[in-house]
């Protein structure tokens, strides 16, 4: 991806922010793990109110321990020396974020991206199913990612959902996403999810748009917000 690099490195850089060393991005990983695994249980447990209580007080104590020393924004990685960074704490793909299921994108060797997981139930909707605002969440970063992939990166313009039926959760998932055409500071990328079965779940399109200055043409990318910075 090297003839996209500037281009990302405009959209997306984040300038202000300390890049954390692999010690710790290795340890807060399995942090994050961990506490994913507390909100599973979380979310099923049937224990008494007594007890509830009881680890809820855990828990308090446990955050107030993470508070004593607080990061004023979420942790970026550096990918190499030329300002691209990977965002560790995106919802949908970080590792050191506990709300993301996490999903890992690649590339592929037709220029797409593609990610295979499972949600839990945390994530459920309908009963059985996983929620269409999270279906929706997962799409959207993989058609960013298969905009980036293809060398124009940009923030999500339009995002339009076709749920053709519903995603069941607690069992293996694929989605892929592909730029069909790039037009100006304008990229257009479609994306699936399917179910065990190969059966599309849920189609997506998406519109990205380059920031006025991402091109190099002498604007800045202050603009854009760091939450979209790349994954890595
Ligand atoms: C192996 C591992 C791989 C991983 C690799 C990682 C890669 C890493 C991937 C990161 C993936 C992140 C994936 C999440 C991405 C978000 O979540 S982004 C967050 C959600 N989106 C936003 O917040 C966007 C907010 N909106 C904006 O910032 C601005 O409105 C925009 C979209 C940048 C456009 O602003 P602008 O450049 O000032 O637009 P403007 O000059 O007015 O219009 C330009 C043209 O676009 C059109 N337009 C503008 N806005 C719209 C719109 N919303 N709808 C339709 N048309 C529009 C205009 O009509 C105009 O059209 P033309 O007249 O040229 O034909």
């Amino acid at each position: 991806m090297s003839g996209t690099d500037a281009v990302m490195r405009r959209v997306f850089a984040v300038r202000e922010r300390e890049a954390m060393d692999a010690a710790t991005e290795a340890a807060l990983a399995g942090l994050a793990a961990r506490v994913r695994e507390l909100t599973e249980a979380v979310v099923h447990t049937a224990v008494d109110p007594a007890e509830a209580a009881a680890v809820a007080a855990e828990v308090a104590a446990l955050a107030a321990r993470l508070n004593a020393a607080r990061r004023a924004e979420p942790p970026i990685a550096r990918i190499g020396g030329n300002g691209l960074v990977r965002q560790l704490a995106n919802p949908v793909s970080g590792a050191l974020n506990p709300v993301a299921p996490p999903v890992e994108i690649e590339f592929t060797p037709d220029g797409g991206v593609r990610t295979a997981f499972t949600l839990n139930g945390v994530y459920e909707g309908p009963p059985s199913f996983v929620h269409g605002g999270v279906s929706a969440m997962v799409l959207d970063q993989l058609l960013g990612a298969a905009a980036a992939a293809n060398g124009t990166p940009g923030m999500t313009a339009t995002l339009e959902l076709r749920y053709r039926r519903p995603t069941p959760w607690g069992v293996p998932l694929t989605a892929t996403a592909k730029v069909s055409r790039a037009e100006g500071r304008k990229t257009w990328a479609d994306a699936v999810i399917a179910g065990p079965d190969g059966r599309t779940t849920v189609e997506a399109t998406a519109m990205f748009i380059m920031p006025v200055g991402a091109h190099g043409d002498g604007g800045s990318s202050g603009d854009v917000a760091d939450g979209d910075a790349p994954r890595g």
